[in-house]
């Protein structure tokens, strides 16, 4: 499949690389993107079995339409480089950076990638990054990473490593999370690229988890970081239109074109005013209501 830097991201599902058989049926929940992770999940004892074993699957198991992104070890450990040339000979779509603080972090980062591209023969340019923002400096920086490469394609919040460094803990009401999640989602959009929200780890919490979703969702996020295929449908019916909204995008739609038709970028639709943000929205919606299913390839409303 060739690489979409604007494609949905709705769930990123963490897979621990040591784990050979959920590394083997990964493709099968539907995430967006499935994120194999040779971090935290991972001891340091199973570090470079748990390459190996990301590196076979990435070369032989089929995952489909989902993005492929790997959470390598952190620059500062020993394991760093053998796992981005490992990651980038396998042709990983994207590599997450874990607990980047600045934007140096981003250029290392690229370029190792550079060298592994060339020394590998992946065209240049092929394998994206990400940034996953962890502690106070990451979040303060967070607008020069996210325009630190072209290649990245989102920065996402981790809570967990995050709170530990705020010296707090993780409330229901996500108080503690107010600051890094509005500078991610706006150092985002003023790169133009993706913003992902963390890990909701109460898996067996499904109403925690829809709550924190319609808030992420809110404020303007693509998605989240997930640790469990349950959590998977759950976010993807917070993000999936109603049907009283697909049908307004689709007037708002068809109401901006008509307006183009009669040379003029504005016009009313039922008393409210449609201009081009209001047109974008729409196109948006239209984008989550075809990939949750929900209309033909016509834009006709088809439920669910
Ligand atoms: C949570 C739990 C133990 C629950 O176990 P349970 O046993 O209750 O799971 P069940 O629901 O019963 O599983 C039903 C079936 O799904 C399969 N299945 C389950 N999970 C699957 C999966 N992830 N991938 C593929 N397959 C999976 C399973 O194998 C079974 O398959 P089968 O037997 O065939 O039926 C399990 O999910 C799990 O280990 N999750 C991954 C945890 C992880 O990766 N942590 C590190 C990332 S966070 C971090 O590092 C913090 C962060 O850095 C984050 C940031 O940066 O954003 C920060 O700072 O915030
Ligand atoms: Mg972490």
């Amino acid at each position: 499949m060739t690489f979409k830097k604007d494609r949905l991201r709705r769930t990123m599902m963490f897979v621990p690389g040591n784990n050979a058989g959920m590394l083997k049926d990964a493709g099968i929940y539907g995430a967006d993107s499935i994120m194999f992770d040779l971090e935290d999940s991972v001891s340091l004892a199973e570090k470079d079995s748990a390459r190996n074993l990301v590196y076979e699957a990435l070369t032989t198991v089929d995952y489909g339409d989902a993005e492929l992104v790997v959470r390598t070890n952190g620059l500062d450990t020993d394991f760093f480089e053998a796992d981005v040339k490992a990651m980038v000979k396998a042709g990983i779509d994207v590599i997450r950076i874990p607990k980047t603080e600045n934007a140096g972090m981003v250029k290392e980062m690229e370029d190792l990638v550079i060298a592994a591209e060339k020394q590998f023969g992946i065209p240049v340019g092929q394998t994206h990054l990400m940034a996953a923002i962890e502690s106070a400096e990451g979040v303060l920086n967070v607008p020069e990473i996210a325009k630190a490469s072209d290649r990245m394609i989102g920065v996402a919040l981790s809570a967990e490593d995050y709170t530990t460094d705020l010296q707090t803990h993780r409330y229901p009401d996500g108080k503690e999370l107010e600051f890094a999640r509005n500078m991610i989602i706006n150092a985002a959009r003023a790169a133009g690229i993706a913003a992902f929200d963390t890990v909701y780890t109460d898996v067996d919490n499904t109403q925690g988890l829809i709550n924190e979703t319609e808030y992420i969702h809110e404020l303007g996020y693509d998605g989240k970081s997930v640790i469990n295929p349950r959590q998977i449908p759950v976010i993807n019916k917070v993000f999936a239109p109603t049907k009283a909204q697909i049908e307004n995008a689709k007037n708002v739609i068809t109401a901006i074109e008509n307006a183009r038709l009669a040379g003029s970028g504005v016009i009313a639709m039922g008393g409210q005013m449609v201009d081009r943000p209001v047109a974008l929205r729409a196109e948006r919606v239209m984008k989550l209501a075809k990939a949750s299913g929900l209309v033909d390839k016509g834009g006709h409303y088809i439920g669910k």
